[in-house]
């Protein structure tokens, strides 16, 4: 990278100005052992020349002594800090890695595939625009390629590669490639996968990575690093989904109460209709001030729209009681408020996840405690299999019924990742120990366990409904 270094070292500001207006594409690459995984990204690395020069002549002699590639440098060699803590335990987290090229940035999330690192999938997925599924060509699909897909899609990744690689071990076939394309997409309409991508590929010779091979002239396709650079990954901005979960009551003084938060999805504008959920009072937007500008000289350097993911501050018509992990909707598209929930459950922990037991659920800003009261399957993530089962284990994955002490307005995963995903929190050890996706929206459930053992007086449901009329933010259940 050295004319980039000169350039750094001379520039700075315009290097990284440049770097500033490049959009972001984040991607996952998931492969089995020994499918080229490691030796793909090295590939990637070196020809968008993000490797130093250091790093590089540490690989070449490296290469010389513990290569599996004979003359030719191994590329593998260069993304083996990450391995060889993986090989000691260190680290079975995710490992970010960043390139860019003259269009686009980006990061790339390398993720273990085994299967006892389910969770470091789910993790590394969950922010990814496109997944890279890596098969041997000379091996097909194999039962890793059917999990990791499952998981891809679960995840809700709209767009696959499918690279097939080691096509120099096959001859550069035609006909093994197309073999393996057609098994690839009859797996992908079965799980409802909708973009797919195929490149016939050679990691370790560079063959459809950065330029068109000539060994594969039947192959009319893009190479990989110009599809990933060209591919459209937008997603259609849809006004009507506007959500603004609360992050923060900004009340400096008597004259100025101001909600702010990121904007999950969608557009608002002044004037819009809006309503605060779950309370479902409703108002109009007074201003939308932008985060960069909210100090006491320029309170009201305002904007007339904001868009996802902008972290805004927004003031309301009327003083109504908004708080802390309240979401902030357009009144003509609400989404549905419930303390019912469908949900896909990915268990994270060592401990098992018990049904019944209280839980910290957190979806956004909000935090409120639940519990799963029924497992409805478990998926096996390599058959697709479902079974039914009392309680979940480390990297399990299951449909499960969740029920919250609070109704939230939730959103389908699939219709918003941002509100339609939660994590769960152990009350005790504050760990981590699952992630969900909400499939589904119940009609609210009464708490059942209040009512059952006690009955109130009129007096006391008219206190409970005023109380809940006019102090939303008490969060008070319904008698
Ligand atoms: N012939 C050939 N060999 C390849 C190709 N890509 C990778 N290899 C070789 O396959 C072996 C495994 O490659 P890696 O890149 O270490 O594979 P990986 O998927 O990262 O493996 P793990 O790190 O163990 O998960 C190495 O010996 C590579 O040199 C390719 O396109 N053609």
């Amino acid at each position: 990278m050295s004319s980039k270094n000169e350039k750094i070292a001379l520039d700075i500001e315009s290097y990284l100005k440049e770097h500033e207006n490049k959009d972001m594409l984040r991607f996952l690459t998931c492969g089995s052992v020994d499918d080229g995984k490691s030796t793909l990204i090295g590939r990637m690395l070196y020809d968008s020349k993000m490797i130093f020069d250091d790093q590089l002549s540490a690989a070449q002699s490296e290469s010389e002594k513990y290569g599996t590639t004979g003359e030719k440098l191994d590329m593998a060699l260069l993304v083996d800090g990450l391995q060889s803590e993986r090989e000691q335990g260190i680290t079975i987290d995710v490992a970010y890695r960043f390139f860019a090229t003259e269009k686009r940035k980006f990061i790339i999330a390398d993720t273990p595939g085994h299967e006892q690192y389910t969770r470091n999938m789910v993790t590394g997925a969950s922010t990814a625009d496109v997944a890279i599924i890596l098969i041997d060509a000379r091996k097909g699909i194999l039962t890793q390629t059917r999990r990791h897909s499952f998981i891809v899609n679960l995840l809700g990744i709209e767009h696959v590669i499918v690279a097939i690689n080691k096509m120099d071990l096959v001859d550069f076939s035609e006909d093994v490639f197309n073999e393996i394309k057609q098994a690839y997409s009859d797996l992908a309409n079965e799980l409802g996968i909708k973009n797919t991508y195929y490149i016939p590929l050679s990691a370790l010779d560079g063959d459809n990575v950065v330029d068109k091979s000539e060994k594969t002239p039947w192959y009319d396709g893009k190479p990989l690093l110009n599809l990933l650079d060209t591919m459209d990954i937008s997603k259609e901005i849809k006004e009507e989904n506007f959500r603004l979960p609360v992050q923060y009551v900004n009340r400096p003084n008597l004259n100025f109460r101001g909600f702010c938060g990121t904007i999950a999805s969608g557009n608002v504008k002044a004037g819009d209709e809006i309503t605060v959920l779950p309370s479902g009072k409703t108002t109009k937007v007074k201003n939308i001030i932008n985060a960069g500008d909210i100090t006491e000289a320029n309170r009201s350097a305002i904007c007339n729209e904001a868009y996802a993911p902008m972290a805004v501050t927004i003031t309301t018509e009327d003083e109504i009681d908004i708080s802390r992990g309240d979401m902030i909707v357009h009144t003509k598209n609400m989404p549905r408020v419930s303390n019912s929930l469908k949900v896909m459950l990915v268990w994270m922990d060592e401990s098992s996840m018990q049904v019944g037991k209280t839980y910290d659920i957190k979806r956004a800003t909000s935090a409120m405690p639940g519990v799963f009261e029924h497992i409805n399957y478990k998926v096996d993530v390599n058959t697709y299999e479902r079974t039914q089962v009392k309680k979940l284990e480390l990297n399990d994955i299951a449909s499960c019924k969740m029920v919250l002490t609070r109704p939230i307005a939730a959103d389908k995963y699939k219709e918003n990742h941002e509100t339609g995903s939660f994590i769960v929190v152990d009350r005790v050890t504050n760990n981590t120990v699952g992630a969900g996706m909400i499939v589904d929206v119940a009609k609210r459930e009464e708490d059942s366990d209040v009512k059952a053992h006690r009955e109130y007086t009129k007096a006391e449901k008219e206190l409970n409904r005023y109380i809940r009329e006019n102090f939303p933010e008490w969060n008070c259940k319904t008698i």
